[in-house]
């Protein structure tokens, strides 16, 4: 850790309301997810948790005998691995995440996008690329009315990869995209962080060290030298437009860092400008 940034957990205007995403490499390892899920529980104040599992359903549908096929970070989602995604992230994972929270003392409630039209979408074009049944969030749409129903009367809502095509269908959604979007509808109503909890320090220049701040410039020098690459693009993506729409404060960090972040206000991952 050799970035340390003071900041304010609490903003001025509305309540302040802590979104934390966690990715796939932290909910497929036993001990990292024990140990966030600790670190979650204890985190004060109204929050929301949007989980991914990206690993866990490419080694499911391995087991199942299909090859997942991903294309700019994007999972092809044909008919066969809707269902996986659906089991594993709406099923296993959501409702796994639920179980352990209300064991810690949280009122978890597991959702996807699809429960209470939470997060409208609609299935992406075929064109140029068919990605089959992978839904693209329309933000402008999402009002945030049932997440503040929930979150003011003490519940916990814990956020699947998933939402529907309004004619019946479930759709597979980027774990961050939804963050995001989720971030920036109840910014209307809350003074909202979003928090990237992923298993690195943050982001990283090319000697390895944590970049403290990152502002969109630098992002685009990063990524043309190659030092920013696969996933933390459409992350880094997702971020500046979730700073850029109204979230007061956005962070890449590791998941160990997030009670010293939100409790003490102290920041050791990267911070979006
Ligand atoms: N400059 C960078 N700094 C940190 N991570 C990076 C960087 N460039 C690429 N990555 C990769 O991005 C990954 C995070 O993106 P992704 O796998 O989509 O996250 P998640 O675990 O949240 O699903 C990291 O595991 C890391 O391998
Ligand atoms: C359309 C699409 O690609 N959906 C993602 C949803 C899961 C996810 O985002 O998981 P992580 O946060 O762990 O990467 C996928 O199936 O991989």
């Amino acid at each position: 850790m050799n970035n340390t940034t003071e900041t304010s957990p609490s903003l001025e205007g509305g309540e302040a309301l802590n979104i934390i995403k966690v990715g796939g490499n932290i909910i497929d390892n036993e001990e990292k997810l024990t140990s966030f899920l600790d670190d979650f529980s204890k985190l004060k104040g109204l929050k929301v948790l949007i989980h991914g599992g990206g690993k866990v359903a490419t080694e499911i549908s391995k087991g199942l005998g299909i090859e997942a096929q991903m294309v700019d970070g994007r999972r092809i989602t044909d008919a066969e691995t809707l269902k996986i995604v659906t089991m594993v992230y709406g099923g296993l994972i959501n409702k796994r995440l639920v179980a352990q929270l209300q064991a810690r003392n949280n009122n978890a409630i597991g959702l996807t996008g699809a429960d209470a039209n939470i997060i409208p979408a609609h299935k992406r074009p075929a064109n140029p690329i068919d990605f089959g049944f992978v839904g693209d969030v329309e933000k402008e749409k999402m009002d945030g009315k049932t997440l503040a129903l929930l979150l003011e009367n003490g519940m916990v809502p814990i956020l699947a990869p998933l939402t529907h095509d309004q004619q019946g269908n479930m759709l597979n959604t980027n774990a961050d995209t939804i963050a995001s979007t989720v971030a920036v509808s109840l910014s209307k109503k809350f003074n909202v962080n979003l928090i990237y909890c992923f298993e690195k320090e943050g982001v990283l220049n090319a000697e390895d060290n944590v970049i403290g701040e990152i502002t969109k410039s630098y992002f685009a020098k990063l990524k043309e030298e190659g030092v920013v690459v696969a996933g933390m693009i459409p992350k880094l993506d997702n971020a500046f437009e979730a700073i850029n729409q109204g979230v007061k404060a956005v962070y890449i960090m590791h998941a160990d860092g997030l009670l010293n972040l939100i409790n003490e206000g102290i920041s050791t991952g990267t911070l979006i400008k």
